[in-house]
């Protein structure tokens, strides 16, 4: 039989009283001990004696042998996570920014102590995505991994596509069915994307990148003409993160918005589902589809993650071991479609070559290919600009610089 789980679960919010939902379904060997939540007065569906505002109840508490990290603090989910690893107790969490901006000292504190971090729910709520990539794919050389990670921009996108809502209604809305993070910024910005593509990346590839790093650019400054142009062209527009192997030492990672044709998989994920395109060697494409956000989808993964301690199982970062010598690279290019007012930001840009140029009164766009250190370098101009980036290409057109390209290939 497998040993009984004793939880202190921190947070009951959207996705604690999710997975309470699923637990009290359940008949497994598992007991919630004690609840820590942050403010005292807020009515609660459950008895009063099961909270408690003292994070040390849980977890000093020698009962609990497993803590559930499910809060909306980044700073305090970090404490509370590496403490209870510390201490030898199991830990499951949700918290993807303190996941992805922690993850090499959190993998540090597993390997030392022997406890188990798993955080299934974190990347792309109910998708099974991490175990698939630290166990499915464990093997199997995967070329990118690229996808729709954040479940309130799409719902926004598809209620002003599909439904003509605008931008503030549809983001309330989104916010009021518990999607939308307490900073909804993290969301429509592209930095939760972010966060989730980093954890997946270290499942695919082994590489523990800092999201600072990284590029992500959101959907905030997407414009009328934007959609009239993609409408147009049959087009739909998609937040979406990109991790791609380039070649055996490089692997390039960003998050903006992409021009997503009829024929791709991605064009018919729509409202808060979430989508992964796993590009391997041998499988070829496969692609998940699930719901990316809301409490009970997402506490199904974390519920998934409890069953699976029940037989004590942890993740062995495999690829990290096996593929030590990848390294991330933000020197590569690819085509973008960018609308624009200020003539010097396409100057600024240095576009390796414009395919198409539009100018009138009230829009000019070009679409061409691009370093992405350019954009980077740039993302205050592009803010202040209020200029929209999408990626107009496939991932086959990602390709390592010229000049990296020939050094790669001197080496
Ligand atoms: N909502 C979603 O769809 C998803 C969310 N996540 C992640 O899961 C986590 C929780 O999200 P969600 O449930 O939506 O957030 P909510 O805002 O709904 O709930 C947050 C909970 O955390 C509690 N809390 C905050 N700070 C502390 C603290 N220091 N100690 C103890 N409890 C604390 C709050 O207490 P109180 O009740 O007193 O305010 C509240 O119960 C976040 O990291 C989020 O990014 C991941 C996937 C999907
Ligand atoms: N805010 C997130 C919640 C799940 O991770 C999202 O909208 O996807």
């Amino acid at each position: 039989m497998s040993k009984k789980i004793t939880i202190g679960l921190f947070g009951f919010g959207v996705v604690g009283q999710g997975l309470y939902d699923i637990i009290k379904t359940k008949n497994l060997n598992l007991e919630i001990v004690k609840i820590a939540i942050k403010d005292p007065a807020k009515k609660r569906t459950l008895p009063a004696e099961l909270f408690t505002t003292d994070k040390n109840e849980l977890l000093n508490n020698p009962e609990i042998n497993t803590i559930i990290e499910l809060i909306n603090d980044t700073e305090a989910a970090y404490d509370i996570v590496s403490t209870a690893l510390k201490s030898g107790k199991n830990v499951v969490s949700a918290s993807k920014k303190m996941l992805a901006t922690y993850l090499d000292e959190l993998i540090a504190i597993q390997h030392e102590v022997g406890s188990s971090l798993l955080y299934e729910g974190s990347v792309c709520g109910s998708i099974p995505i991490i175990r698939n990539l630290e166990e499915y794919y464990d093997n199997e050389l995967l070329h990118s991994i690229s996808g729709i990670f954040n479940g309130s921009s799409n719902y926004i996108l598809s209620k002003g596509y599909l439904e003509n809502m605008d931008y503030d209604t549809a983001l309330k809305q989104a916010q009021d069915l518990g999607f939308a993070e307490t900073d909804p910024t993290m969301d429509v910005g592209g930095f939760d994307a972010k966060y989730k593509l980093v954890i997946a990346a270290a499942h695919a590839y082994g590489v523990i990148v800092d999201p600072e790093d990284v590029l992500n650019i959101g959907i905030q400054n997407l414009s009328a003409e934007d959609l009239k142009y993609t409408r147009e062209k049959n087009l739909k527009i998609k937040l979406v993160p990109v991790a791609k192997e380039l070649d055996d030492k490089h692997v390039a990672m960003f998050v903006m918005p992409k021009l997503v044709a009829e024929q791709e998989f991605l064009y018919n994920v729509e409202y808060e589902y979430n989508a992964v395109i796993v590009q391997a060697a041998f499988a070829d494409q496969q692609f998940f589809f699930g719901k990316g956000a809301g409490g009970h989808p997402t506490g199904a993964a974390v519920f998934s993650d409890i069953a699976a301690l029940r037989y004590d199982y942890h993740y062995e970062y495999k690829k990290a071991k096996l593929r030590g010598a990848l390294q991330f690279t933000n020197d590569i290019e690819f085509n973008v479609y960018l609308r624009y007012s200020d003539d010097e930001l396409v100057d600024a840009l240095k576009f390796e070559h414009i395919y198409e140029r539009y100018i009138s009164d009230s829009y000019k766009f070009v679409i061409g290919k691009i370093n992405l250190q350019n954009l980077i370098d740039n993302q205050h101009r592009i803010s202040a600009n209020k200029a929209f980036v999408a990626f107009a290409d496939q991932l086959t057109g990602v390709s390592l610089a010229s000049a990296a390209k020939q050094a790669a290939n001197l080496a």
